[in-house]
């Protein structure tokens, strides 16, 4: 007796024809870089609105996410590779509009095809950007050629530094915790580590954001940036010093200094700009810091 036909029997590759043949590693890749993908598209969709959407471990360790190792590597070695990769499609121009609204996806396939896993491609977008290979590597060669450098390392450096992700910084308030409990507290979750030259100043990976980390709403830690956590430690104060900060408001430096000086001597805080006096006396009172006086204008 013949068998009644299954709904769909006749059709039975229309839905993804090729993922049946593919071997365990390739489909894990295949899945991986889907997953970078939405990962990479959360993450520049809020670069470009200057809006911080989590860290990337953050995302990529969402329940969605399967296979977080790969897909953690793969995120960070797009966003690493950016410029170059946006460069190389750039100068190659092979994308139509419908690959364009995938841009994320054909991201995370261009950095394996020139500096990943080319072995484990399947999958129609990786087979579209594979026919296309040649001309992406002769759109690498010729920027090598107008950037006047030999080797893709040498390429990176030659971006400008606004194009890079840049680290992130916060200043622990030694008036309030030690460096050491605050590394033992943030390694939990983040991928942090002292800097050499502010030794009370962590750094964080591009985009981490900790506006609502209960150590930076209790004043135990700031955000600060390097630049600014400098001034403080060029200076060097030593406890019963006497310093003036002569434009205080936020308050950001003042409160370095008070820290360096282990709370002891005098600090004068002025500040001309009533508004902000609220904020400097604000800064003030969140690091526990009584060794200021300010003066406003
Ligand atoms: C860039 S902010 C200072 C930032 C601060 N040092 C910190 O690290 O948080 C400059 C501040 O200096 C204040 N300011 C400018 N001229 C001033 C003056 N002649 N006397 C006092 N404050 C002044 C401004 O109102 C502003 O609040």
């Amino acid at each position: 007796m013949a068998r009644k036909k299954a709904q769909g029997d006749t059709k039975p590759s229309a839905k993804k024809p090729n993922q049946n043949r593919l071997s365990s590693a390739e489909r894990s890749a295949l899945f991986a870089r889907r997953e970078s993908a939405k990962v990479l598209r959360t993450i520049l969709q809020g670069d470009a609105r200057r809006q911080a959407v989590g860290s990337i471990k953050s995302l990529v360790y969402s329940p969605s996410v399967r296979n977080k190792r790969a897909t953690y590597a793969l995120v960070c070695q797009t966003l690493k590779y950016l410029p170059v990769i946006k460069d190389v499609f750039h100068t190659a121009n092979v994308l139509s509009s419908k690959w364009k609204r995938q841009e994320e996806l054909m991201y995370i396939i261009l950095y394996d095809i020139l500096f990943g896993q080319e072995a484990l491609l399947a999958g129609d977008a990786e087979k579209f950007l594979l026919q296309k290979k040649d001309v992406l590597q002769a759109a690498l060669a010729k920027l090598l050629v107008r950037k006047k450098v030999k080797h893709v390392s040498d390429l990176m450096t030659s971006y400008k530094f606004s194009d890079l992700p840049k680290p992130r910084y916060a200043r622990v308030n030694t008036l309030k915790m030690d460096v050491e409990s605050s590394l033992f507290e943030f390694k939990e979750q983040y991928e942090v580590c002292q800097d050499a030259m502010v030794p009370d100043l962590l750094i964080f990976p591009p985009r981490t954001d900790l506006h609502d980390h209960p150590l930076v709403k209790s004043g135990s830690v700031f955000l600060q940036g390097k630049a600014s956590s400098m001034v403080a430690v060029a200076l060097g104060p030593k406890p019963r010093w006497e310093v003036i900060d002569a434009c205080a408001a936020p308050g950001n430096k003042t409160v370095h200094l008070a820290a360096l000086m282990k709370g002891n001597g005098k600090i004068i805080a002025c500040e001309l700009n009533k508004e902000r006096v609220k904020r400097l006396k604000d800064t003030v009172e969140l690091a526990g810091a009584t060794s200021i006086l300010l003066i406003a204008f």
